[in-house]
């Protein structure tokens, strides 16, 4: 049941998306981006409702697209496709077992043993006390599920999750991420996730994909990108301030910062990226050893406290405790002196 596919669609706004995408069964990739990056394209395009203008879908051996053979196009409803949206758009005047059922039943399955089906995917997801309900009575979490359970329930060769977390208030969208965890860990389809959430794409998949402007930017599984993030949007995506640097003689040249030295001498050298986390960032009123003069650009909300952001090419940020802000009585351009602890910095090959 692997996908094999090579997503090729242009727009009239001269975007063009082109995405190769090997999803081998029970592999869940997130698909992440900035706004416009063509993650909504890509899965309207593997849906069947925007044709390839050029490329190939193949779903577990079966061609859904292929532009030129005009026969080679699937509509989405003869495609093995399940699908979760964001706002889970169940059938207003169907209870929430018949929303289950539909699927199945859609596809020639008699009608009890579609009901036995649907409710046994209820169960499943522990929410068979809600089978007679409507939609309007459900809470966004409680649809949610029930909209799992109908993309579950037609046996999907491939799962398509569009946002599935970002219409839920914080309590039920960790309940429902926490559920969706446990779904993807049994099902043996290939699965795409499109979000914005750093925490969804780190909890339910298995490998992440990230595009810009059409194009991937990164592939990698959620440890590797949260670890060597390749974009300045990974990077802020995962939390760490990313540099330029160069590397020469064991020490890294960071591009508008200064030079550091690694506590792991760097086994790389030449141009590299510098990857570090806000926290290993400590400010100082005065001149210290290894210390560069900075100038404070903006102060905000930061992980765990305050984050300052640093004038310069190297767009650093730092977080600093609340009581070290005032400590260091710090506003918008202050001048201070910066250290970096060289023990957290990763460098790796551009
Ligand atoms: N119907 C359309 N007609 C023309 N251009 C479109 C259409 N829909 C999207 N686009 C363009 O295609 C590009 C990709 O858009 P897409 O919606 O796939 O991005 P996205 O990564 O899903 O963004 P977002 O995170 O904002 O949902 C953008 O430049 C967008 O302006």
């Amino acid at each position: 049941m692997t996908l094999d596919a090579r997503l090729i669609v242009r727009r009239d706004t001269g975007f063009r998306l082109d995405l190769e995408l090997r999803i081998r069964p029970g592999e869940v990739v997130a698909l992440l981006g900035p706004n416009g990056a063509g993650k909504t394209t890509a899965l309207r395009a593997l849906a069947g409702l925007r044709p390839l203008d050029d490329g190939r879908i193949d779903l577990a051996g079966e061609v859904l697209d292929e532009p030129g053979r005009p026969d080679r196009f699937v509509p989405p409803n003869r495609r093995r496709l399940g699908v979760v949206f964001q706002d889970h758009r169940l059938f207003g005047h169907l209870s929430a077992l018949e929303n289950v059922a539909f699927g199945p039943r859609a596809h020639g399955v008699r009608r009890r043993v579609a009901r036995e089906s649907a409710m046994e995917w209820l169960e499943r997801l522990g929410i068979a006390e809600l089978a007679d309900r409507p939609p309007a009575r459900l809470s966004g979490g409680q649809a949610q599920r029930v909209a799992l359970a109908r993309a579950l329930a037609v046996r999907p060769a491939l799962l398509l999750l569009d946002e599935p977390t970002a219409a839920l208030d914080a309590g039920s969208r960790l309940a429902v991420r926490a559920e969706l965890a446990r779904q993807l860990a049994d099902f043996d389809g290939c699965a795409v996730l499109v979000t914005h959430d750093a925490l969804d794409a780190m909890a339910l998949a298995t490998r992440l994909v990230v595009l810009e402007s059409g194009s991937v930017v990164q592939d990698g599984t959620p440890a590797e990108v949260a670890t060597r993030p390749r974009t300045d949007y990974v990077a802020a995506l995962v939390g760490l301030n990313l540099c330029r640097g160069v590397v020469r003689g064991g020490a890294v040249e960071i591009e508008g910062f200064g030079g550091l030295t690694p506590r792991e001498g760097p086994t790389e050298t030449g141009p590299v990226l510098v990857a570090f986390p806000p926290t290993a960032v400590t400010l100082h009123p005065t001149a210290v050893p290894d210390g560069r003069p900075v100038t404070v650009a903006e102060i905000g909300a930061g992980g765990t406290g305050v984050r300052v952001r640093l004038a310069g090419r190297a767009g650093i940020a730092a977080d600093l405790p609340p009581a070290a802000l005032a400590e260091l009585d710090i506003a918008a351009g202050a001048r201070l002196w910066a250290t970096v602890r060289a023990e957290e910095l990763r460098c790796y090959p551009r």
